[in-house]
């Protein structure tokens, strides 16, 4: 999925013209932020992200990936004057009617620890009963903004089913719970190289790649 405000993608021929270093990446979460520059590494963007220019971590105000991918996006793009890309993502749970879902960080806590999280997903699985379901999946909403305030979007999903206990302790957030389809490791014990090859993140990069790039 994806979409803009116009037909034309103004941004189109600027990106193209990014020297290294003009994008902020408008993430907070180091996880992202490394695998955001793994996936932008073949394309010659140096990026630079958010916590490197000191920039505030806005509310997440909106009720959609996409207006929280958006609005994450437009404040960098607005503080820096550089085009920025913000990314808003989570795991839903089929059992839990999508939750956490936009909330995913949030469960986390204020200390942004993903064991309780994953445990409260489990929890709040296990107390629908034996047989709830255990299918989810993640979501990726990727919002490329330019300071004239030009805002892009692309949305990318990736199916799968949730183990417990976790597993592996490579990727970040809720990867050790979650099995995608048709493997049998979870993303947490997955090569990163593997992870990007069928992500939600990644399939929404490459959406971004196919319009932009
Ligand atoms: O590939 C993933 N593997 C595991 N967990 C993931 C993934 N992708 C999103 N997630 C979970 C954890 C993350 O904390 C939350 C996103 O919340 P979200 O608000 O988009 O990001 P965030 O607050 O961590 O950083 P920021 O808003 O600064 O980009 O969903
Ligand atoms: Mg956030």
């Amino acid at each position: 999925m994806s979409g803009s405000g116009d037909e034309e993608a103004p941004g189109r021929q600027a990106i193209r013209k990014l020297a290294p270093g003009r994008l902020v990446i408008a993430s907070h979460n180091p996880g992202k932020v490394r695998e955001i520059e793994a996936l932008l590494g073949p394309y010659g963007i140096q990026p630079v992200s958010a916590a490197a220019l000191d920039l505030p971590e806005p509310e997440e105000t909106g009720t959609t990936f996409v207006a929280n991918a958006e609005l994450k996006a437009l404040q960098a793009a607005d503080l820096s004057g550089l085009p920025a890309l913000a990314d808003d993502s989570g795991l839903c749970v089929d059992a839990l009617n999508g939750d956490p879902g936009i909330y995913s960080a949030r469960w986390a806590g204020p200390g942004k620890d993903f064991a309780v999280a994953m445990r409260r997903v489990e929890d709040a699985i296990a107390a629908k009963g034996p047989d709830a379901s255990r299918d989810a999946h993640f979501v990726c909403a990727l919002a490329l903004a330019w300071p004239d305030g030009h805002v892009e979007w692309f949305e990318g999903r990736v199916d799968g089913t949730l183990v417990w206990p976790p597993r592996g302790d490579r990727g970040f957030g809720y990867d050790p719970l979650f099995v995608p389809l048709g493997h049998d490791i979870s993303f947490g014990e997955m090569d990163p190289e593997a992870k990007h090859a069928m992500s939600h993140r990644a399939r929404a990069f490459a959406q971004l790649v196919a319009a932009v790039l």
